[in-house]
């Protein structure tokens, strides 16, 4: 049995695929313990799964020069050396990196131990953290092909068993049902990611009659800073946050959503045809992690700064009434997904584990 420590977290988007490797390992018999921080939804998420969460505070790295600035060499050492304690007292074999506050820390902690350790970059432009630990690593998992980290290996996005599992079509009426719609009408997936986006919201809610006139139904994760009024109608139901995403995905036929790295990974993996409109902040990496599965034809991309209810109009609209090419996308899409990245990250840090932090090619 080996015993590992998780490091990472952040949005739901960082932290589900940290949850997915760690099912995998205890599946394989291993324990796993998680590195995080009070602020990211770990502090709620790993707990309900059951998982024991190492706290570390969050010390973001100073983009000016001011009194955080000063005192950050200070704080990250301080990080780095409680997380050697934790490894040192918790008997940690190996550590798994996903990026992040927490990730840093374990991977310099690590290193100061002679603790082998691996990565897994979710996004297809690799974050801080993990631009870091990369130099100092031969076990590196990327969810997207081409990802510029040294010693990438992609492994694909390691997924929540019970969406890796999924076999949409047997479950469709059934998920419907239970999601409050009638089993035999088509659904629209609308989804900001877990933190939502208000573009998406307006676009969808100023369509709502349209779409329902359609005959489609919609299912609108509208996040917790959602402003726009529930339409009312039926057929159209908005959730600040789903709990049930393997439902929510077995449920639709079409999504309209954000471009976060395990929501294009999950909608690939399904098969489900998507109009992405990437988040345009950050470090810009939604447009990359879309780019892969729209060049394939699986899914459209949308600028943000233009996605009003109009342009919502032009480009969904049309698509709701063809069943063809939403068939020929989601086939696309299926060609690019990856269902079995928590197997595959397994793989890569136990070869990284048995080669102390090298992994031997065709590992
Ligand atoms: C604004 C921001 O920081 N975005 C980043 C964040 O996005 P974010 O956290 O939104 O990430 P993703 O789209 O990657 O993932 C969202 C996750 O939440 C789940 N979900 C979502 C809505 C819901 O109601 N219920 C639910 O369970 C989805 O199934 C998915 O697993 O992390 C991603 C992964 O590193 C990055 O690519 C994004 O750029």
């Amino acid at each position: 049995m080996t015993r590992w420590l998780l490091a990472g977290g952040g949005t739901a988007g960082h932290v589900n695929p940290l949850l997915a490797v760690a099912d995998r390992l205890v599946v394989e018999g291993d324990e796993v313990l998680v590195l995080g921080t009070e602020e990211g939804l770990e502090s709620r998420l790993v707990p309900e799964r059951g998982y024991e969460l190492l706290v570390i505070p969050r010390v973001p790295f100073p983009r000016r020069p001011n009194g955080a600035a000063l005192r950050f060499p200070r704080a990250v050492l301080g990080s780095i050396a409680l997380t050697g304690r934790y490894l040192a007292e918790r008997g940690i074999d190996g550590v798994i990196g996903f990026g992040g506050y927490a990730a840093a820390p374990a991977y310099l902690a690590a290193r100061r131990l002679g603790l082998p350790f691996a990565i897994h970059e979710q996004n297809a432009k690799p974050g801080m953290a993990n631009r870091l630990g990369a130099r100092m690593t031969g076990a590196v998992g990327v969810t997207f092909p081409d990802t510029p980290l040294p010693h990438a290996t992609r492994v694909g996005m390691p997924l929540r068993r019970e969406i890796a599992d999924l076999d949409r079509a047997p479950l469709q009426a059934e998920a419907r049902r239970f999601l409050g719609f009638d089993p035999d009408r088509p659904v629209l997936l609308v989804t900001g990611g877990s933190l939502g986006a208000r573009r998406l919201n307006r676009a969808a809610a100023g369509n709502a009659a349209a779409v329902t006139a359609a005959g489609w139904q919609v299912l609108h994760l509208a996040g917790g800073r959602n402003e726009e009024q529930d339409p009312g109608l039926a057929g159209y139901r908005m959730l600040e946050y789903c709990d049930r995403m393997d439902l929510a995905l077995a449920a639709a036929e079409l999504a309209v959503s954000r471009a976060g790295a395990s929501t294009v990974s999950e909608l690939s993996a399904l098969g489900l045809p998507a109009v992405y409109v990437p988040y345009a902040v950050g470090n810009g990496e939604q447009r990359f992690n879309a780019a892969g599965v729209v060049a394939a034809g699986g899914a459209l991309l949308e600028e943000d700064a233009a996605f009003t209810p109009e342009r919502f109009a032009a480009v969904v609209l049309p698509l709701l009434a063809d069943r063809a090419r939403l068939a020929a996308m989601a086939a696309a899409a299926t060609g690019d997904g990856v269902r079995d990245g928590a197997e595959r990250m397994t793989r890569l840090a136990r070869a990284g584990l048995a080669g102390g932090g090298r992994v031997p090619s065709g590992a």
